[in-house]
Formats: C-alpha cells, sequence, structure tokens
C-alpha cells in the first residue's frame, strides 16, 4: 500500500478550475515533488491533501486513512509546515517548539529537532528576529515536531538566497535520511532535480508528466551538444567539423570561428573520434563540454513554455 493515494482531485474556486485532474500514489520514504509554474494548482493540491480544502471531486488516502473518517488519526501521522503567520514573533525559537510539542500527545525532544535544523545556536532567539531562512528552518522543525510519518513543504525555499535555499535542502535530505516522507511543492526546478526522488510537472491544474528526474530527463531526445574550442583558430575547427560530420552518431554540427558544436546521439564516442583527430593532427582543444539536459528541458519538451522562476 502507497502512504499516500490522490485520485482524481478536482477544484474550482468560481469560475477558475485550480485542479483539472491530478492523481498520483507517494511511497513510504520518497521525497515527492510537485513542480509549476505560478497558479499551477500546487497549493490547492497540498492543502486538499492536508484536510484544509474539500475538493469538488477526488479522493485523498494517507496511510489507508481518509479525512470523512479518520481525521483525528491522519492529524497525528502528518506534519505541515506552518505559515509565517502561525508561529509567535515574541517567543523564543525554543518556546515555539515546545509549544507545539505540547499540541500532541507523543513528541520528539526539542534539542534534537533544533540540531536537525541547525538552529540549536539560535535557540533563545525571538522569532522575530531571525532571518527568512531560519524562519523557514523553524517552520519545518514545527512541521517535523511531532514525529510525524510523512512531512509537508509548501515552497520552503521561495524567496531565500542561495545558501539560505542550501540549509533547507539539507533538512530534506536529513528527513530522507530518517526514512520520513516528504511531500514538497518549488518553483525552483533545480531543487526538484536534486532533492526528489520522484517529480510531478503540473501545468494548469494537471500533471504534465510524472517521474524521477533522471527517467524523465532520459525521456528527453538523446542528442547532447558537445562543444569544442580550438587554441589553433578556425582552420582546425573547420577540419575537425568535416571529420565530425562524417560520424554516424553526429546529427548536426555549427562552427563559429573557432568554437565548434557537435549534436551528437553519443557524446562519448563522438569525442574519442574528434579527439583521435586531433591528436594526429597536433590541434590543441581548449575546451571541452558535454551540455546536460535539465528538468527545465523536460518542461519545455512538455509543455511547449518556457520555464520561468
Ligand atoms: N481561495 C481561492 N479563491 C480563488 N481563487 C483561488 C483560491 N486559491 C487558489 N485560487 C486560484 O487557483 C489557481 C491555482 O492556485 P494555487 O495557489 O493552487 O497555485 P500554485 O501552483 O500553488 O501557485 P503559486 O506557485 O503561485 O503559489 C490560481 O489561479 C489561483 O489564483
Amino acid at each position: 500500500m502507497s502512504i499516500l493515494e490522490v485520485k482524481g482531485l478536482r477544484k474550482s474556486f468560481g469560475t477558475v478550475k485550480a485542479v483539472e485532474e491530478i492523481s498520483f500514489s507517494v511511497e513510504a520514504g520518497e521525497v515527492f515533488t510537485i513542480i509549476g509554474p505560478n497558479g499551477a494548482g500546487k497549493t490547492t493540491t497540498l492543502e486538499i491533501i492536508e484536510g484544509l480544502q474539500a475538493p469538488d471531486a477526488g479522493t485523498v488516502s494517507v496511510n489507508g486513512l481518509t479525512w470523512d473518517k479518520n481525521a483525528d488519526q491522519i492529524k497525528k501521522i502528518i506534519g505541515v509546515q506552518p505559515q509565517s503567520g502561525a508561529m509567535f514573533d515574541l517567543l523564543t525559537v525554543e518556546e515555539n517548539l515546545d509549544l507545539f510539542a505540547s499540541f500532541y500527545p507523543s513528541s520528539k525532544q526539542t534539542s534534537e529537532v533544533l540540531e536537525m535544523i541547525n538552529l540549536t545556536d539560535h535557540r533563545g532567539k525571538n522569532v522575530k528576529s531571525l532571518s527568512g531562512g531560519q524562519r523557514q528552518r523553524l517552520a519545518i522543525g514545527l512541521a517535523m515536531i511531532s514525529d510525524p510519518l510523512i512531512i509537508f513543504l509548501d515552497e520552503p525555499t521561495t524567496g531565500l538566497d542561495p545558501q539560505a535555499r542550501r540549509n533547507i535542502w539539507d533538512i530534506v535530505l536529513k528527513l530522507k535520511e530518517l526514512g520520513k516522507t516528504t511531500i514538497l511543492t518549488t518553483h525552483y526546478m533545480e531543487e526538484a532535480e536534486k532533492l526528489s526522488d520522484r517529480v510531478c510537472i503540473v501545468d494548469q491544474g494537471r500533471i504534465v508528466t510524472l517521474d524521477t528526474p533522471a527517467m524523465l530527463i532520459d525521456r528527453l531526445t538523446k542528442e547532447r551538444e558537445v562543444r569544442l574550442f580550438f587554441q589553433d583558430g578556425e582552420e582546425a575547427a573547420e577540419r575537425t567539423e568535416e571529420i565530425a560530420k562524417e560520424q554516424a552518431t553526429v546529427v548536426r554540427t555549427l562552427r563559429e570561428g573557432s568554437s565548434l558544436k557537435v549534436w551528437s546521439v553519443q557524446p562519448e564516442e563522438t569525442l574519442y573520434g574528434i579527439f583521435g583527430y586531433t591528436k594526429e593532427r597536433g590541434y590543441r582543444v581548449e575546451q571541452v563540454s558535454i551540455r546536460e539536459m535539465s528538468l527545465e528541458d523536460v518542461f519545455i519538451a512538455f509543455t511547449g513554455k518556457e520555464w520561468r522562476d
């Protein structure tokens, strides 16, 4: 049995169809990421799963339990990152954690959570004096204080600087080591790629595609762009282009001055061939790179739209 099963969700607000058709299931221990542009329906989907909104249609099952019959039991096994406004600004980090812990019959040790979210040194600070990244880490701490099986993080890194974002990634990876299931939403493709076991790309209330980051990227065309820059100038680049074109694995080439781009379905093979030739001719290649495909390319391939963070 999957720890989370979502089937046929739909939700409209007046004429706005926020969620048109969303179905997926999540296995225990997974980091499952819902990614999509603004207004794609991520938050609405998450809030339906968390029991904060009722769907117009569809079902949600959390560890075999449903909100209409087992709400109290579900609340004991899920942890939801609270909105900033739900924290007590004039209480300290530790007092906020202790207060949230008191809502549950059993909870994790505050000191253990402080370590996990790397706020031990700031335990005595008032929440209002925390940085944006520290507040977000505390919010995740509050979500995990009851030691839930599933943790929901809605855009935990939006608006944070790259270092603060990476600190949050570390916490998600620690949660995974503990065997927790994490459901994450994000705008950031790089984040989805780094953290997730599986990624669900949503657009206009529907799932565009769902798979592991590696499989999604693998489903794209196998073509990779190989770039070379020749120290010996245009002639070396021109000659090498002619040799590259003869290879069966090369789809096309583009030369600009001393730089050469080669699109190949087997970039390593292509490079072996090219280097065999440049060695023989004594051409010096200054820079070589193979451009890897990213989840951003997947989004563009599936929706035909440019991705914007
Ligand atoms: N309570 C509401 N009342 C009216 N419209 C809403 C409400 N909540 C969401 N919507 C609309 O539903 C659509 C989906 O919103 P949702 O917040 O789920 O998207 P999202 O993917 O989380 O976007 P973002 O990344 O901007 O948070 C949007 O068009 C939004 O304006």
